[in-house]
């Protein structure tokens, strides 16, 4: 698999000029690149080339910026959305409805009422009472809803345990072992038409025998519930492909290896199959641009502060995650520096100890494999502003969300009477 590859400046699959972004659109900036968006896509379709008609449905919550998911709209992708925010947003992009799959576990009536209304391909259960609410707000609208229940496979990821979903201590979906039983509360269920099953372990999967564990779960409950005269057409399998954060670590399975094994393991179910990648679509499809704002002396290493922080990207402060941390104008030396942002937390750290480009104040770097929940998990901790994004693509790129105004730094709240009266009270 091709990645986001950036060398001597520029990235491979695009060149983007980050000089030229940095200085009209300020750092720290994301960018994302056309080119990559639609090669990941591509790959990925093509390791699944032995299935018939799959549904590959967006994780929205990995990047739910507009420009992204109109360009994977016009590449014929779904969505895969867990509020009613992500669902809106798909359809805006151009993401048909018949395509989007609601997951989560705390859908509200409301959002099932708008999901029905819109008419969504399918809903993805996870526990009896929510199959019972939803059954309600869909017979009040006198409709029925399509659904799917996600199984808790019980299966271990091996992944972080932060983003582990398929363990039986975790929150999500119907314990494999009640699924019988649920499913059959959910027929006499008079609003729902029980279509499918789902299932998602995990993300940034490094091997593929726990995905393998669990699809084999999948296909033997459908075979159980077809003996008890289930109508099962499709299969969920979720997302969670690893993609590669340092290159010194191997690479994670192949989009091709991957397709590979859901070809075989889903031999003969008879389904259509579903699929709800995320990173894989985005993550090396974008970086973090940010510039150095000085360089402060350490007991073992130098920090590099620089102007992006955690709030802009997560991941490294939540997960302990590696980012690839590149100057944008390497100077062709290298040494071990401390990689720290401006807000006050000890944890706003993006590298330790870290061997990489020497940089000084005012030089560019890059955080590379940013494209996935980077800009998506951005807060305004600090009172810091949201991260602008700029999308590539070919010789042109465009700010497709705007930096806000300082000015908006201080907008929103509001000071009740009581509070603003000069008057002293009790
Ligand atoms: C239900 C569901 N589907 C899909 C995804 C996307 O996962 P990834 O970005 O690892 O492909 C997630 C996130 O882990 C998820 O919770
Ligand atoms: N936010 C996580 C992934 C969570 C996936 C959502 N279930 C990350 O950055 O790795």
């Amino acid at each position: 698999m091709d990645h986001f590859t950036y060398v001597d400046g520029a990235m491979l699959v695009e060149q983007v000029p980050m000089a030229e972004i940095a200085a009209q659109v300020g750092t720290p900036v994301y960018i994302y690149s056309t080119a990559t968006l639609t090669r990941h896509v591509g790959v990925f379709r093509e390791g699944l080339s032995q299935l018939d008609d799959p549904l590959i449905a967006f994780a929205v919550k990995a990047n739910p910026n507009a420009a992204v998911l109109a360009t994977l709209a016009k590449l014929g992708l779904g969505a895969d959305v867990v509020s009613v925010g992500e669902l809106l947003r798909a359809m805006a992009a151009g993401i048909p409805a018949d395509r989007i799959v609601f997951s989560g576990v705390g859908k509200t009536a409301d959002e099932m009422r708008i999901a029905l209304e819109k008419g969504i391909y399918q809903f993805n259960l996870e526990s009896e009472p929510e199959a019972e609410m939803l059954s309600e707000v869909a017979l009040s609208m006198g409709k029925r809803a399509p659904v799917a229940y996600r199984i808790n496979p019980d299966v271990d990821a091996g992944t972080h345990a932060k983003i582990s979903t398929g363990k039986s201590e975790n929150k999500f979906g119907i314990p494999y072992d009640r699924a019988l039983a649920s499913y059959a509360a959910a027929r006499g269920l008079p609003g729902l038409d029980v279509q499918g099953v789902a299932v998602h372990i995990g993300s940034q999967l490094t091997d593929l025998a726990p995905l393998e564990a669990a699809f084999a779960k999948v296909g033997a409950l459908i075979e159980r519930l077809r003996g008890e005269g289930h109508d099962i057409r499709t299969a969920d399998l979720g997302g969670g492909l690893g993609v590669p954060y340092d290159p010194s670590q191997p690479l994670p399975p192949s989009p091709a290896d991957y397709g590979a094994m859901v070809t075989k393991v889903t031999q003969g179910w008879n389904v259509r199959l579903m699929f709800e990648p995320g990173r894989l679509i985005v993550g090396n499809a974008g970086v973090l641009l940010s510039q150095v704002v000085r360089v402060k002396q350490g007991a073992q290493a130098p920090f590099v502060i620089v102007d992006a922080a955690m709030n802009d990207l997560l991941r490294p402060s939540l997960y302990d995650a590696w980012h690839d941390i590149r100057a944008v104008q390497p100077k062709g030396e290298r040494a071990a520096a401390n990689v720290v942002g401006p807000v006050c937390e000890t944890g706003d750290t993006f590298a330790m100890h870290r061997d990489m480009d020497v940089v000084g104040a005012g030089d560019l770097v890059a955080f590379m494999t940013a494209g996935a929940y980077g800009a998506t998990m951005a807060s305004t901790y600090n009172s810091r502003a949201l991260t602008p994004e700029v999308l590539v693509s070919g010789d042109k790129w465009a700010v497709v969300r705007a930096r806000p105004p300082v000015e908006a730094l201080i907008e929103g709240d509001s000071i009740p009477a009581w509070v603003a009266s000069k008057d002293v009270q009790d």
